[in-house]
Order: structure tokens, then C-alpha cells, then sequence
């Protein structure tokens, strides 16, 4: 890897009026981000007078904390919530209640001038590779954005910088006049990460960065965003659907269900004893990547049945309608998130691996019965090799990425047509949703 960040000098022109001075850098170890009760409501409309009928109560009533320097891994079935807290952290979305606090600055209501000179401190890496770069803009044009849109001029100049975040993420500095078209699934997200790398942040949001990449790439760019960090001292949120990826970058997990935490615990503890029923559910669904410890027993978990819709969510804990642990108190009471262990918090009436929060409430529910079977390893054998593959190449540093950084590049036919693809710093300028 070449440079460091903190070896760039970047003229950063004078604060403009309107605009927010965060109270200090957090050192390493300190609460850099803090959700308080965040909440995201998207409205549904109807008729011709476009009254409100209803709401997706996509994010409802997060609280956590991001320290400088860990990363974050948030996890959770598709349509659980996961994007929405993304953008509504990076403040792409507009919450609907609660605050999001950045270095001890309450973020929760600034408007596109106030977050300016915070979006060059929070950056977010997009899923799609394919959607998120413009096919019309070359590589340098895209990974020179953010100081256009932010106004700094590096030392050196745009050019040579641009050139430089190239090499950091192992692309070649020729690639400048180059267009995404002729770049691979995971070039293009290296592109998208030097991006986001431009103005030195300090938070990286990154939704579901190897989920639309070829297995045999995504422990490339997850080493590199490994990498990445420890060499620049980056924050990352990162989510994911697939725990086998997020488990070797991640130093906490939080998994989510049906826009709440169930679960935040520290990687370790998580893993090794997880208490939501519905952690151990996803848990019991990742591979082990151990070929000598495949064929152990191990119990595998298959829940049946849909995520429940986020318009009209269970009443009582949102996971009772898929749990086989749950009883009565499940379905009438929620379940606050506690610290049950130090450093594991849970929000489950009938923890796994600890003590029972509700002994008394020992009748199943009639449908708690149902919830879940038990399946072979064969069963699951199948989708377990290819996420295995992808878990020991992380595990154990990855391939020769050498290969990416020849230039090589292959093309993606059909790329090219995209044209209402949308840079991501032209998404993080945009304003939010309801302002
Ligand atoms: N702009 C929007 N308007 C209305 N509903 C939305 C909007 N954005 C997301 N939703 C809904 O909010 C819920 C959560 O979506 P979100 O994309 O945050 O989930 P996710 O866990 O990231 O899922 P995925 O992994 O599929 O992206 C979903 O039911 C989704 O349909």
C-alpha cells in the first residue's frame, strides 16, 4: 500500500457562514457516532388528496454507538432496515424522530449548507458497483468529485491526488482517463472506495460493499477495506446480509429485525454465544470455513416463513412470529435491549445461553412450534461452499490482489447504457428526501 492519508497536506478553503465546527476530533476508543431513538417512517399516500394511509416503519428506534477506529457490522434478513439506517446516519434520509450525533454534535437536523463540510468526515460505498458510478465520467472525474464539490485543492493538485487514492486501492494511476465500462465488478468498487477515501473521512458507511461482486472477488475488497483501515485509522459501519463476511472485519455486530436491534455484542461473544434466537438462527446458517471442522455436528436452524411486513410489525417482540421459543409475554410485551453480559446487549424475554427473563411464561405459543426446523448439514451444504470460499479467503488475508491492479480490465456490456446512474457524491450533496 502506498501513502498514508495523514502524509497528504489539503488546503481546505475558510468555512463558510451556516456552517458546523464538530466539537474535536475522538480519539481512538471514543464514541465518534451516537443513535438515540432514530426512527425512519416512510409515509404511505393515497387517493387523490394524497392522504397518509399509513407508514413503513422501516427504522423504528435505534440506539448505539460507533467508537473511533472499530468497525461495525450490521446484519440483518433483506428489507430489515439496514440501507435506511445507513443513509440516515450518513444523513442521506431525514430521520422522522430521535438524534444522530457526530463528535458530540447533534447532526440530526442539518440541512445540505450545515452537513457540507461534514460530508467530508462521513462517506458511504454503495452496493452496486454498476449503478453507483457514472458511465458517462471518467475514473478521474469520479474520484476527483469530492474535492470539486467540497472546494479543496490538494497539495499537488486534483490529478496527482486522484492518482494517488488510485494506487492506495490497488488500481493502476494510468486508469485516470479511463471509464467505468472497462472495469470489473470489483475495480469498479475500488473506484467507489477511493471516492469515498478523497477527503480523508473519518466514518465509512458501507452498505452490502461485496454483495454485488463474484465471490471470488468479494475477499479482495473486504482485505482491502481491512487494510484500508488500518492504515488511515477509518471508522466503518458495515452491513451486510451474509455473516460469513462481516464476521472477520467486524469488532461489534449488530443484528437487526424488522427495523430494531435485537442483538449488539462484541464479535467474539456473538459468535461464541449468541443470545437472540434469532442471531443463533442466522448463525447456524454460515458455513464454517474450517474444511476439517465441516462434517461436525452442528445444529442448523431453517426459520420458516416471511419477514412480517414493516407497515403493520407484530406486536409484542417482532421476531414471536417466527421464534420457537416464544410464549405469551413474547407476543404481548417488547422486549427492551439489556445489557445482559458486559458488552452483549439482547432484547429477547427467552435468551439463548443465559439465564430466562420471563421463567414464569413457560407455555409455547401454538405457532412458536412451527417457527423453525432443524435441517441436515447436506441440506445446506450447497450455498455453504461458495460462502465458505469467500470466509477462508478473508480469514486468511485473500489472494494475490496484484492481479486487479494490472489493468486488465474486463468489460461490462450494458454498463455504458446506464445513464441515470448517479455518482454517490452527487447522492451525499443531494438533499434529504423530505427537506
Ligand atoms: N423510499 C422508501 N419509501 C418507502 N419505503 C421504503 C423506502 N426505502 C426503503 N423502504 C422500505 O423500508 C424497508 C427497509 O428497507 P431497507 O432497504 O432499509 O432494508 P435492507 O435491510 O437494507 O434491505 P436490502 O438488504 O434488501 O436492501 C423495506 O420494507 C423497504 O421496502
Amino acid at each position: 500500500m502506498s501513502d498514508k492519508a495523514d502524509d497528504k497536506a489539503v488546503n481546505i478553503p475558510a468555512q463558510s457562514e451556516g456552517t458546523v465546527i464538530t466539537k474535536g476530533d475522538a480519539a481512538p476508543g471514543e464514541t465518534l457516532l451516537k443513535v438515540t431513538g432514530l426512527q425512519k417512517h416512510f409515509p404511505i399516500k393515497k387517493g387523490l388528496l394524497q392522504r397518509q394511509v399509513g407508514a413503513v416503519r422501516a427504522v423504528d428506534g435505534l440506539d448505539f454507538e460507533v467508537k473511533s477506529g472499530e468497525t461495525l457490522g450490521v446484519v440483518g434478513e433483506s428489507g430489515c432496515g439496514k440501507s435506511t439506517m445507513g443513509r440516515l446516519i450518513t444523513r442521506l434520509l431525514e430521520p422522522t424522530a430521535g438524534t444522530v450525533e457526530f463528535e458530540g454534535t447533534d447532526i440530526t437536523h442539518l440541512g445540505v449548507g450545515g452537513m457540507r463540510p461534514l460530508r467530508r468526515d462521513m462517506q458511504m460505498i454503495f452496493q452496486d458497483p454498476y449503478s453507483s458510478l457514472n458511465p458517462r465520467h471518467t475514473i478521474g472525474t469520479i474520484v476527483s468529485a469530492p474535492f470539486r464539490l467540497q472546494g479543496v485543492e490538494p497539495e499537488g493538485g486534483v490529478k496527482k491526488e486522484v492518482q494517488r487514492l488510485l494506487s492506495v486501492v490497488g488500481l493502476s494511476p494510468e486508469h485516470y482517463n479511463r471509464y467505468p465500462h472497462e472495469f470489473s465488478g470489483g475495480q469498479r468498487q475500488r473506484i467507489g472506495i477511493a471516492r469515498a477515501l478523497a477527503l480523508s473521512p473519518k466514518l465509512v458507511v458501507a452498505d452490502e460493499p461485496v454483495s454485488a461482486l463474484d465471490v471470488s472477488i468479494q475477499a479482495q475488497v473486504v482485505n482491502l477495506l481491512d487494510d484500508l483501515q488500518r492504515e488511515l485509522g477509518l471508522t466503518y459501519v458495515i452491513i451486510a446480509h451474509d455473516l460469513s463476511v462481516v464476521r472477520h472485519v467486524s469488532d461489534r455486530i449488530a443484528v437487526m429485525y424488522l427495523g430494531k436491534i435485537v442483538e449488539l455484542a462484541d464479535r467474539e461473544q456473538l459468535y461464541k454465544s449468541p443470545m437472540h434466537p434469532y442471531t443463533k438462527a442466522l448463525l447456524s446458517a454460515v458455513p464454517i470455513p474450517d474444511p476439517a471442522r465441516r462434517g461436525a455436528k452442528s445444529e442448523r436452524i431453517l426459520l420458516k416463513g416471511d419477514v412480517p411486513s414493516p407497515i403493520s410489525p407484530p406486536a409484542g417482540c417482532r421476531f414471536h412470529t417466527r421464534c420457537w421459543k416464544a410464549t405469551e409475554i413474547c407476543r404481548t410485551t417488547e422486549p427492551p435491549l439489556a445489557e445482559l453480559r458486559p458488552g452483549q446487549q439482547v432484547a429477547c424475554h427467552h435468551p439463548e445461553n443465559f439465564a430466562d427473563q420471563a421463567p414464569q411464561d413457560v407455555v409455547l405459543l401454538s405457532d412458536a412450534k412451527e417457527a423453525a426446523e432443524l435441517v441436515s448439514e447436506e441440506a445446506l451444504a450447497a450455498s455453504a461452499e461458495t460462502s465458505a470460499a469467500v470466509a477462508a479467503e478473508v480469514e486468511s488475508g485473500g489472494p494475490d490482489t496484484e492481479a486487479s491492479k494490472d489493468g486488465a480490465a474486463k468489460t461490462a456490456p450494458g454498463a455504458a447504457e446506464d445513464g441515470a446512474a448517479k455518482t454517490a457524491p452527487e447522492a451525499a450533496e443531494g438533499t434529504a428526501e423530505e427537506k
